[in-house]
């Protein structure tokens, strides 16, 4: 019989999985404290509820996938409840849960963390994609007790979601997150908030820059509280480096404007150069080295189904998309679709397209 994976919290990151785990082929049963939240993933075709099955119809894993400061207490149940099972959880903050794990005097064997590295600025079933995760870096976080059983079983559920698998001890998660994900949460947020009392008009003028850093500022404020303070010490060492870079942007800004100015222009140049470095070093899709992809900007009509069309298009030609991302212009009837292709792709598609009377724009 195939795999019983049990899902605990069916939200976002629950619903996603077992749409994803159902489609692999695996048994997915899904159990959360809110009936709305249950049924609606089961709706959504996620699973069955755990409530339906036999009793004897035990998991063979269960994946944790609730709200971080719950996200332990449900681990250590899970592994009361379920003697034989592999318990694992998705929780964005590893060492707490690993402390806890530990401190209950269970069987930690059958526990190994995990943080998949896909998720949405939305909350809840509603928001699952059954896609989450392919593609993306999920993070396996086995310690010292670990079986090499219970590591293997969760890999498998990584890979099976089509994500590619990264091993790290919790605590050199907890880092690494602090300044991939968790510090630029804190960036959008701040800088979103100095838009609360811009005049709209002002407002009004906010192009893709804007969109592309506050998007995470949409996020969820109460599950980002529990993040940030699940990881505060990682977070804050991280923080205190991008004060510290503000702090010279300041007394650059204060000594161009006070007329003296020296050396100024040399610390803002300085400093926008290091982001680009950085920047470089963001890795492209399946965590592979950073991929410079062509881009194919392309004029999409306001209209129901055109973009739908669109990539009908671009798959019938028999070109991957790699990523994109879609521009509205201001007042106008049409938006610009910038279409991220391998650059060996970029000609083929701008003459599939034209010729399916598409207008392309420089
Ligand atoms: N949202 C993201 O982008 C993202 C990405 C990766 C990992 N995560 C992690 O995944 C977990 C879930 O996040 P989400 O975005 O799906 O949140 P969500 O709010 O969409 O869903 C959380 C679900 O957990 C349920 N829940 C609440 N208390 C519970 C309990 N005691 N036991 C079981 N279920 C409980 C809620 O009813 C809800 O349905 C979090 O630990 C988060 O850190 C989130
Ligand atoms: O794409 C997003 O919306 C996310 O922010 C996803 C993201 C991330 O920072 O990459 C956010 C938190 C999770 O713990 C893992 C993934």
């Amino acid at each position: 019989m195939s795999t019983h994976v049990r899902i605990v919290g069916t939200g976002l990151i629950g619903t996603s999985l077992g749409l994803a785990l159902s489609a692999a082929g695996f048994r997915v049963s899904l159990d959360d404290p809110s009936p709305t939240a249950r049924r609606l993933a089961r709706d959504l075709g996620a699973g069955r509820l755990a409530g339906d099955l036999e009793p004897d119809d035990v998991p063979d894993v269960v994946v944790v996938a609730a709200p971080p400061d719950v996200a332990a207490a449900a681990v250590v149940d899970s592994l009361r409840r379920w003697p034989g099972a592999v318990v694992t959880d998705v929780a964005s903050v590893k060492q707490v849960v690993l402390d806890a794990v530990l401190a209950s005097g269970l069987d930690a064997s059958r526990y190994v963390g995990s943080h998949p590295m896909a998720g949405r600025e939305r909350s809840g079933a509603a928001a699952a994609r059954r896609d989450l995760f392919d593609g993306r870096a999920w993070v396996v976080v086995p310690h010292e007790r670990s079986s090499d059983e219970a590591v293997a079983a969760v890999r498998q559920l990584a890979t099976v979601v089509g994500s590619a698998v990264s091993v790290m001890p919790a605590r050199e998660h907890d880092e690494a997150v602090a300044a991939v994900s968790h510090v630029p949460q804190v960036a959008a947020s701040v800088v979103a908030a100095c838009l609360r009392d811009l005049p709209e008009p002002a407002v009004g003028l906010a192009g893709q820059g804007l969109r592309d850093v506050t998007r995470i500022a949409a996020s969820d404020p109460r599950l980002w509280t529990q993040i940030l303070a699940g990881n505060a010490e990682a977070v804050r060492e991280v923080l205190v480096l991008v004060q510290t870079q503000l702090g010279e942007v300041v007394a650059a800004l204060d000594s161009l404007t006070s007329g003296e100015g020296e050396g100024a222009l040399a610390t803002l140049s300085r400093m926008l150069e290091a982001g680009n470095l950085g920047h470089a070093r963001i890795p492209g899709k399946h965590g592979a080295a950073p991929t410079a992809y062509a881009i194919v900007s392309v004029l999409v009509p306001d209209q129901p189904g055109s973009l739908a069309r669109l990539l009908t298009d671009m798959g019938d030609a028999g070109i991957n998309l790699e990523d994109m991302h879609l521009e509205h212009g201001l007042g106008q009837p049409f938006g610009v679709a910038y279409i991220s292709v391998v650059p060996a792709a970029a000609e083929p598609l701008a003459e599939a397209l034209t010729a399916r009377g598409w207008q392309l724009h420089d």
